[in-house]
Parts: structure tokens; sequence; C-alpha cells
């Protein structure tokens, strides 16, 4: 049995070295990202299974991304296209610092993924675990990728699997109108919802303050937990009646893409472990200020560091 199973699309991540433009760079650092894989990954680096679903060109860019997973721990069941039109998605990133963001530049249309149905997908895998993930992103990817989101989600869903959902808005891909709708569709198969306190104004037009909004979405879709992720300020929780207030741990930013999925990262695992919500998001930050301090997508942590990080005080995972 897998104790997690996500599904979405995993990319080539191409950027310059720090301070480097796009424009005139000579060298592009190659590695990979997706919201998913960086889960996955994230929590089989904390010690538990995980397996990553989706499709990829068969092709060594595709190889890229199943090799560079596998040595993370993470299994890579995933279906290859052989199709010749299929394309590896990528994304490149140029960081900035302020007075200049950090700019995404996406290349992902036609990705392999966009062909994606849930058939050619090994679902008994996610019957049979104890967690499925997947984010707001891969049903925006095409109609087939959101058709196979729903129905991974179902799958899990009637499995008694629990399924976890971050809405992670990407406003490249929708617009907050098309994501709204796309969105509500999922919500009635998710248990844990895990949803940017930004996104949840601006793209499901909700409003109050944050407790407000993680009582309004888990009386409004009768999700089990409810996780509301707040910059700065940490993150608020709600379960079983109960809300949690989470702050962030202090950290030095090399790289600050991937914080988000190393939270969840940190959050899964500690629940797989059987931890408390509190407990969890403690393990939560704490993955993800370590995030901040490495270089590309993935958190590239052990378990003891993220002990260490949330301290002799804390309740420990015991392993
Ligand atoms: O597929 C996409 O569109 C992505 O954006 C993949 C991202 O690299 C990660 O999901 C990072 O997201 P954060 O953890 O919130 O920084």
């Amino acid at each position: 049995m897998t104790d997690l199973v996500t599904f979405g699309e995993t990319m080539l991540r191409l950027s310059p070295p720090q301070g480097h433009r796009l424009e005139t760079t000579d060298d592009l650092d190659l590695r990979i990202g997706g919201a998913e894989s960086n889960v996955a990954a994230a929590v089989s680096r904390l010690g538990f299974d995980s397996a990553w679903l989706s499709k990829l060109p068969d092709s060594p860019l595709g190889r890229r991304v199943t090799v560079e997973l596998q040595s993370h721990g993470v299994d890579t069941p995933v279906a290859w296209s052989d199709d010749d039109a299929t394309r590896m998605g990528t994304y490149y990133i140029e960081h900035g610092g302020a007075p200049r963001g950090t700019n995404v530049i996406y290349d992902r249309a036609d990705a392999a993924i966009t062909t994606v149905s849930a058939d050619e997908l090994p679902t008994e895998r996610i019957r049979e675990s104890e967690m499925f993930y997947t984010s707001g992103i891969t049903p925006a990817l095409s109609e087939a990728a959101a058709k196979a989101t729903a129905t991974l989600l179902e799958t899990a869903n009637d499995a008694g699997t629990t399924t976890v959902f971050d809405l992670n808005y990407r406003s490249k891909l929708w617009t907050p109108e098309e994501a709204a709708v796309g969105y509500r569709a999922l919500f009635d198969a998710v248990d844990v919802l895990v949803a940017a306190e930004r996104d949840t104004r601006e793209v499901l037009g909700r409003d109050g303050t944050p407790e407000d909004l993680v009582s309004g979405l888990a009386d409004d879709y009768d999700f089990e937990t409810v996780i509301l992720t707040r910059g700065d300020e940490g993150a608020l929780a709600l379960h079983d009646g109960e809300t949690y207030d989470q702050p962030v741990y202090e950290a030095d930013t090399v790289d600050a893409v991937g914080t988000g999925d190393a939270f969840v990262g940190g959050f899964l695992a500690a629940r797989l472990d059987g931890e408390n919500v509190a407990t969890g998001l403690e393990y939560a930050a704490a993955t993800a200020a370590l995030k901040r301090t490495i270089d590309g997508d993935i958190a590239v942590v052990t378990p003891e560091e993220v002990d260490a990080v949330v301290g002799e005080d804390g309740a420990g995972i015991s392993r």
C-alpha cells in the first residue's frame, strides 16, 4: 500500500544563475518542477511511500523527470506517450529581488498530460493508498486533464482514500471565473482543502476574516479540514470545529518557489504518521521554511532537519 499518490504535470524547469536575465544568460540550470511531484518528493523524503501519476512523452526529456523523482524515492507509474506531437512541458524562471519580481514563463501547451485519461493510469494505486493529492493546476491544463482529475478524485473518494486538494490558482492558465467553476466541480470529492487566502478572496470571491473564510468553506462544501495559507502571516486551519493558527518559521530565502508544496508535503507526512492537525501544521511550516533555503522546486530535506526546526518542544514525529 502506498501512503500517498499524487496526480499532475511536472515540467522541466530552466533558470539562469541568480542575478542573470533570461534575455542575456549563457547558462540555464535544468531541474524539474510541478506541484504534485513536489509534494510526492517531500513526503517521500520525510519517510513515507509516495507515487506520482502523470503522462509524459516517451523521450529522454520525459525520462529526465522520472529519473529525478525516483532519486527522491518517488514511484513513477506514469503513462508514456509515443505520439510525436505531444511535448514536454517546460517553464523558465528568472529569480528577482526587490524591486524586480520573480518571473515565470510557461511553455506547456500540448504537453503529454493534456491528452491524459484516467483509463491509462493505474487507478488501483489510488484505491489502495491512504491519501490522494492533486491541485488546481491540473484541471486548468486541458479538458481531458480536468476530466481525469475529477475521475481520480472520485475514485479516491469512493475507496475511502483521503483526498487533498490545493487550489494553486495560476493566472497564466485560466481566469478567476474559469477557475472558480473548475474548482467547485471538484469540491464534493475533496476531504482536505488547502487554499491561499488571496485565491480564496480573489478567485472564490469569499470575504470576511480568515476565520470566516475557513468556516465558510468548511460549511459550504463539508470539507474535513480547511487550511488557509497566509504568506508571512502563517496558516489558519479548521478541523473538527477547532481552529489552529500556525506562524511561519523564520528563513533566509534562496528560492521561494515550492514553499507552498513543501508546506503541504510536511503536513501530509505528519498526518500519515498519525499526528494531529496542530502538529501537522508545525511540520508543514518547518518543511516550508527549510525549502526557502534550497534552490529548485523540491524540498530536499531530511526528517531530522524538520524535527530540528520544530524544536525540542515540538511533539516530534516518532519513527
Ligand atoms: O505547474 C505549475 O504551474 C507550477 O507552478 C509548479 C510550481 O513550480 C509549484 O507548484 C510551486 O508552487 P509553490 O509551492 O506555491 O511555490
